[in-house]
């Protein structure tokens, strides 16, 4: 079956007219001194009208307007340009830091970006350049200082946006450094806005530029730039000599008007490509919250040691209005190389946050007590340093949200490269993409460019970059079509059969029972493993009432709705179970 694809998003075609009006004038300007040569001033034929000759007419000096407004638009835009880079790349330095520093150098440098921001920037510029008449560095650093700011705030915006997205979340995840993060996740997404904001200053520092040299503070009136050449014209408006002014105020707003059509085009563009032991329960009669079927959860030890051991591992998340969200109580799980161990559990019950817990990730501010122990360390008090060392390449973590794991704007191929880079270990992107089922040209697609069963198999390749020891994926079958479904636990399955140990987050108990894929099956319910065990038993003969409701919902078992709705896990009592939610009343008695 072929799997659905995404249809790549249509580019925005950049408007032709801006376009094509800004290629001519830059024609203008660069070609039409070259062809002219030198002119020289011929005062026999100064001030004639446009005509067939001189197309702009001429100035008092006799030079023909055509020629002398392409000089002008030259030195203006050079010097706009020379602004504009300047200006923003102060603008993405402020904002970078800012972005990545947070705290106090964020407060500070946003006050500083606000401060400049609120100065009037003419003023500003006419006090810089009245210190230094005539100087072009002034002229430049005048517009450059003014205008950085409104770049700082685009790119600190961009940046904090991506900077909580799942892929850089995934990158940290899978070994990059911060200096890593900021150079391949934050300043590829925020310098396209970058871009925009420069172009966007280009028209502005010209008019800036103008202004300044037509208050006769900028160049001398000898160097043609639009502003010198408005400020001389100034008074031939009032003796008829209308097209000096003219023809210098035509190509500045001609350019105005094109650069600023281009970059708001670049700014569509730009946003739509970036367009994640057995005990007895004494309500149900069976068994008791956190059974184990086999016991190694508590009790006697398997064969093999577990890679991953968690005992009585306690979260309680905070929440913004400080109350705690009782998200996993009491866990116990194993992980042994080999197994692959699937957890499965309504929306809610704390799946999610026990992965994360396992790879070091739990949102800031979790109060947590007991033990996860990986490979042999004890990891639940650990600092981030420690489980650095751990992540990507112990215990890989595919995260749920598929195609948005990865930076969207660049393709996949050079993003699990920086992965294996990253964590320095052998592997090839082709060799990884093989192993989970991709072809080889998948590494020259962008993310949007995958289907969604394609998208999981390139995170599970980025996960598996550091040969990790222990796997963890979060529901990576969600959203896809049983099939689909099905094929992603087989290829799980075969990684496990490599000898590592898989821990799948999922909901697919009907795809899970058909396959019959997993070693081990542990229900969660209310942020409790309920029952666990080998998977055959849990799935065939569910004992705990939790268990035996979630097999009799699915559609091959008569699609039996779950009693009553899953508790709100915010200051759950200890002791809830799920008999509360029922009433006593058991699936079989139903
Ligand atoms: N960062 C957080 N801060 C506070 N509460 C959170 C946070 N993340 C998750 N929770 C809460 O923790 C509880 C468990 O959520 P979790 O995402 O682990 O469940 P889940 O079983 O994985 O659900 P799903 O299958 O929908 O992903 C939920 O009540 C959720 O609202």
């Amino acid at each position: 079956m072929s799997e659905p694809t995404t249809r790549p998003r249509r580019r925005r075609a950049l408007r032709p007219l801006p376009v094509a009006t800004l290629l001519v004038l830059i024609g203008y300007a660069v070609l039409t001194p070259w062809w002219a040569g030198t002119q020289t001033a011929d005062f026999s034929q100064a001030l004639l009208p446009p005509g067939p000759g001189q197309w702009f007419g001429t100035d008092h000096s006799g030079y023909d307007l055509f020629v002398r407004s392409a000089e002008g638009l030259r030195v203006s835009l050079l010097i706009a340009l020379v602004c504009a880079v300047v200006a923003t790349v102060l603008g993405v330095a402020v904002g970078a830091v800012a972005a990545t520093a947070g705290g106090r150098i964020d407060r500070f440098l946003m006050r500083a970006t606000d401060g400049v921001n609120a100065l009037p920037h003419l003023l500003i510029g006419v006090v810089i350049v009245a210190l230094y008449p005539g100087s072009l560095t002034a002229i430049i650093a005048s517009i450059s200082l003014t205008h950085w700011p409104q770049i700082a705030r685009v790119v600190r915006a961009e940046m904090l946006s991506v900077r909580s997205s799942e892929y850089v979340e995934a990158a940290y995840l899978w070994g990059a450094s911060r200096g890593q993060v900021l150079y391949r996740h934050l300043l590829p997404a925020a310098l396209p806005q970058a871009a925009v904001g420069l172009v966007m200053l280009v028209p502005h520092a010209v008019w800036h530029e103008s202004t300044l040299s037509f208050l006769g503070l900028g160049l001398s009136p000898d160097e043609a730039s639009l502003g010198t050449l408005l400020e001389v014209a100034r008074g031939d408006v009032f003796t008829g000599a209308w097209w000096t002014l003219a023809a210098p105020a035509g190509v500045l707003v001609a350019t105005t008007l094109s650069v600023a059509g281009l970059s708001n085009a670049l700014g569509g563009r730009s946003r739509s490509a970036l367009g994640r032991g057995r005990g007895r329960d004494p309500l149900a009669g069976i068994v008791t919250e956190g059974s184990d079927r086999d016991g190694e959860g508590t009790g006697t030890p398997r064969a093999t040691p577990p890679l991953v051991r968690v005992r009585s591992l306690t979260l309680r998340l905070p929440t913004e209005d400080d109350r705690w969200v009782h998200a996993a109580t009491g866990v116990d799980l194993d992980l042994r190389a080999g197994e692959l161990t699937a957890l499965v559990g309504e929306s809610g019950s704390g799946k999610s946050t026990l992965a994360s817990a396992l790879c070091g990730l739990s949102p800031a501010g979790t109060r947590s007590s007991g033990s996860v122990s990986i490979d042999g360390r004890e990891m639940l008090d650990a600092d981030e340093r420690a489980w650095r060392g751990l992540r990507g390449r112990t215990i890989g973590l595919a995260a749920q949200s598929g195609a948005e794991t990865f930076t969207p704007v660049r393709r996949v191929g050079p993003q699990i490269a920086e992965v294996i880079d990253a964590l320095g270990t052998e592997v090839s992107v082709p060799e990884l993409l093989e192993r989970v089922g991709l072809e080889a040209d998948t590494a020259d697609k962008f993310p949007h460019e995958l289907s969604g069963g394609m998208a999981v198999r390139a995170v599970t390749a980025a996960a598996l970059a550091g040969e990790p020891a222990v796997l963890v994926a979060d529901e990576p079958t969600a959203g896809l079509d049983p099939e689909l479904a099905a094929q992603i636990l087989l290829l799980l399955r075969r990684v496990a059969d490599t000898g590592t140990a898989v821990l799948v987050i999922t909901h697919d108990l009907q795809v899970l029972e058909t396959t019959d894929v997993a070693d081990r099956v542990a229900i969660m319910y209310a942020g409790r493993i309920v029952e666990q065990g080998p998977a055959r038993d849990v799935l065939t003969a569910p004992e705990h009432p939790y268990g035996r409701a979630l097999m009799a919902a699915l559609p091959a078992h008569g699609l039996h709705p779950l009693p009553g709705l899953p508790p709100e896990l915010t200051d759950l009592p200890d002791d809830h179970s799920f008999a509360d939610r029922t009433g006593g009343t058991d699936v079989a008695d139903r």
